[in-house]
């Protein structure tokens, strides 16, 4: 059991817009850090502001992400979700739309702080997005499940710095296994990374509400 909450604190909308405003500032100063030529001694000034910066927020600190109040889909609740949260810095925050029969689609741009080989995207990055989009794909079947295998084919290498596609939809639910399967395509429209995935809800889940 993870020693993590599961209660958490439900922010309101005034709360939910300051920190996800302060979430796209530290995503900036992500990518900053990661392009800056500031010299030494200008990196190390920086490097003790934001320590202090730090410190205020740790001033206040809670024991895990908190949540908003979700819309259609429970799952939205957890705002600092490292796909799609906006209050997630490391989030690119990908928006990810589910259509009503069930096809999960998002357009979205990586940056720097996500490279891999020099100019393309890191091939784990590519596998996180697309075992979240899968798995909302799951959960659009009505069985939301925990990721069993993800498999992932990199057709060619996925551009930084372009605007890029994943696009998921769920093949088939036997029981408590749901069987997903998505792309993620250039602007060119060639796909350049292929997954497959079953995702099975917990037993543990099945007798209580997730
Ligand atoms: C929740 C809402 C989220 C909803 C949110 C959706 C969006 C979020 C997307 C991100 C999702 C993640 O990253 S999730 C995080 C990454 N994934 C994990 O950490 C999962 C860790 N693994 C587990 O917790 C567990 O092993 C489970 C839940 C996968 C299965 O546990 P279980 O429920 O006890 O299953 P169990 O009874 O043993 O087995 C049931 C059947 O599945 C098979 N089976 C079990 N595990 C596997 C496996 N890894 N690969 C193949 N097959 C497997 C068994 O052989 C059996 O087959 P048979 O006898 O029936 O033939």
């Amino acid at each position: 059991m993870s020693a993590i909450p599961m209660e958490r604190p439900v922010l309101g909308d005034d709360e939910a817009a300051a920190l996800t405003g302060l979430a796209a500032r530290v995503r900036e100063l992500a990518e900053a850090t990661v392009l800056t030529g500031a010299g030494a001694a200008e990196a190390a000034a920086v490097a003790d502001e934001i320590a202090a910066l730090t410190a205020r927020l740790t001033a206040e600190r809670r024991g895990a992400p908190p949540f908003v109040t979700p819309g259609e889909r429970r799952m939205d609740r957890q705002i600092a979700n490292p796909v799609s949260g906006p209050l997630n810095p490391f989030a690119p925050p990908i928006g990810l739309d589910v259509t009503s029969d069930g096809v999960v689609r998002g357009e979205f741009t990586l940056g720097a702080v996500y490279e891999g080989p020099p100019s393309y995207v890191h091939g784990g990055v590519s596998a996180m997005v697309l075992d979240q989009a899968l798995g909302m794909a799951a959960a659009a079947t009505g069985t939301p499940g925990m990721t069993a295998t993800l498999e992932t084919r990199y057709r060619r290498p996925t551009p930084l710095g372009v605007p890029l596609k994943v696009e998921a939809k769920a093949s088939r639910v036997e029981g408590r296994k749901v069987y997903a399967s998505g792309t993620i395509s250039a602007p060119d429209g060639r796909v350049t990374v292929e997954a497959t995935a079953m995702f099975i809800m917990p037993q543990r889940f099945v007798t209580s509400e997730y």
